[in-house]
């Protein structure tokens, strides 16, 4: 029998929140103990998800959750603003997170993983929890070393709040890594309507297109000689990120560091 992980869940009412709640309720080995909500904040997960079995009480906020509730693991997926806050609230009280909200900068990352050493706790921040957008950043970064130019377009549903997206950013990441430095494009390109060529990182071109009945989805283009390689992923729905929820608050509780990225925790 596996030891059992105790969980709370930051935003459980949102769209991987509802997910995440399930995939928390059908695993044996994880306990729902409590949520956060600042519209429930004094009632209980079933006010808003009626079939729930068990008796996890809701708080307003993460410090009032601190308070009164032992666990091992908060998962956060909320909102940018919120998401940081939770990430360091978590680790500077013991707590390690599992943070699926996006909209980091580097030195907000770097700062979490000094704080996660200091503290010897795990802390995984996933841009993408879903294996497909996984490989599709590692094809990404294998095929940068032979195609040094490339466009990234990411397109997501049009209530995300930040851009590029995560995923953006960590591809941007990993092909860094890979990729010779080239700016591309004509040297002398001009923009007659500004952002016609999307963001410029490190020297590749980043489009981020928002749409009603998207849900994420980016595709990578590398071009060469009379040729082009896309690599693309393609998310359906949010039910495509949960193996990866529950890998992360699986392998979180092993670590005593912070891991940007699942695949710095696959095989
Ligand atoms: N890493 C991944 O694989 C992945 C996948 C999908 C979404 N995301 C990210 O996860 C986050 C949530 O996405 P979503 O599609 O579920 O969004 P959503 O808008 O459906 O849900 C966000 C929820 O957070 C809640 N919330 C806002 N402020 C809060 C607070 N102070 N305390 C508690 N809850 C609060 C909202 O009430 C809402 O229910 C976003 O940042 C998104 O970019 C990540
Ligand atoms: O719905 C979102 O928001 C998502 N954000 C992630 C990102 O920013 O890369 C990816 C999954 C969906």
């Amino acid at each position: 029998m596996e030891k059992v992980i105790r969980v709370v869940l930051a935003g459980p009412r949102g769209k991987m929140g509802t997910e995440a709640l399930q995939l928390i309720e059908r695993t044996e080995h994880f306990e729902l103990v409590s949520a956060v909500d600042y519209k429930y904040g004094g009632g209980t997960v079933q006010q808003f998800y009626p079939g729930y079995q068990g008796e996890a009480a809701v708080y307003e906020t993460l410090e009032e959750c601190i308070e009164n509730e032992k666990f091992d693991v908060l998962v956060d997926l909320t909102t940018p603003e919120i998401g940081k806050k939770h990430a360091f609230l978590s680790l500077k009280n013991g707590i390690r997170p599992v943070i699926g909200t996006t909209g980091f900068t580097n030195d907000e990352l770097a700062e979490l993983k000094e704080l996660a050493s200091q503290n010897g706790l795990g802390c995984i921040i996933a841009p993408n929890f879903a294996i497909g957008a996984i490989l599709m950043m590692k094809f990404s970064a294998m095929a940068a070393k032979y195609f040094k130019d490339i466009e990234i377009i990411e397109l997501h549903h049009d209530q995300k709040l930040d851009a590029p997206s995560g995923t953006a950013l960590k591809t941007v990441q990993m092909i860094e890594e890979a990729r010779e430095y080239k700016r591309q494009g004509h040297p002398s390109e001009v923009e007659t309507e500004k952002g016609a060529r999307g963001a410029e990182m490190n020297g590749m071109r980043v489009h981020s297109v928002r749409l009603p009945g998207l849900v994420a989805h980016q595709q990578v283009l590398f071009g060469g000689d009379g040729q082009l390689l896309t690599v693309r992923h393609d998310s359906m729905n949010r039910a495509s990120f949960m193996s990866g929820v529950k890998v992360s608050i699986e392998e979180v509780m092993k670590l005593s560091e912070l891991i940007y990225g699942l695949e710095n925790i696959m095989d």
